[in-house]
């Protein structure tokens, strides 16, 4: 199976909120909530793919990124290698373009939200910094 590169971006606020957009139903892991982002496109970097995903899904302009890890996990269907960043600076308020639905959670809530499996380690992270 060919391992699919995604750009994923941790939008934090300043108040410890993290932005999450819910999968379409008919999509892989459809029905979860998930971290915006999506396909490295070829001939794209993985922060120009984050930059143009965050912009066409959530209608946010990323100013100001970090590298916060890296995940690759198999899915039954499916193999992804997640490029995870931080975002830290934004400009614009988040709405879902794509008709999704979109919240801030709180950092310490988000056990509360069914993620994709891969995204678990994310969590662990986040709520250890
Ligand atoms: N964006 C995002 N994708 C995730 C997360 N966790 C996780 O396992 N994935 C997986 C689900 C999908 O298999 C893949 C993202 O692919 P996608 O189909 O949403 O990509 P895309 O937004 O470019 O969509 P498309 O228009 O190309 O279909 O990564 C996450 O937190 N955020
Ligand atoms: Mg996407």
């Amino acid at each position: 199976m060919k391992r699919i590169h995604v750009a994923v971006g941790v939008v934090l606020n300043n108040q410890n909120q993290v932005l999450l957009a819910k999968r379409p139903s008919h999509l892989h892991q459809g029905g979860k909530w998930e971290f915006p982002g999506g396909k490295v496109e070829s001939g794209e970097t993985s922060s120009q793919a984050l930059i143009r995903e965050l912009r066409e899904e959530v209608n946010l302009i990323v100013i100001a990124t970090s590298p916060l890890m890296t995940i690759s996990h198999d899915y039954p269907d499916k193999e992804v290698f997640l490029d995870i960043h931080t975002v830290n600076g934004f400009s614009g308020l988040a709405e879902g373009l794509e008709g999704q639905q979109v919240l801030w959670a709180n950092v310490d809530k988000l056990r509360e939200y069914d993620f994709p499996e891969a995204n678990t380690p994310i969590i662990d992270k986040l709520q250890s910094l």
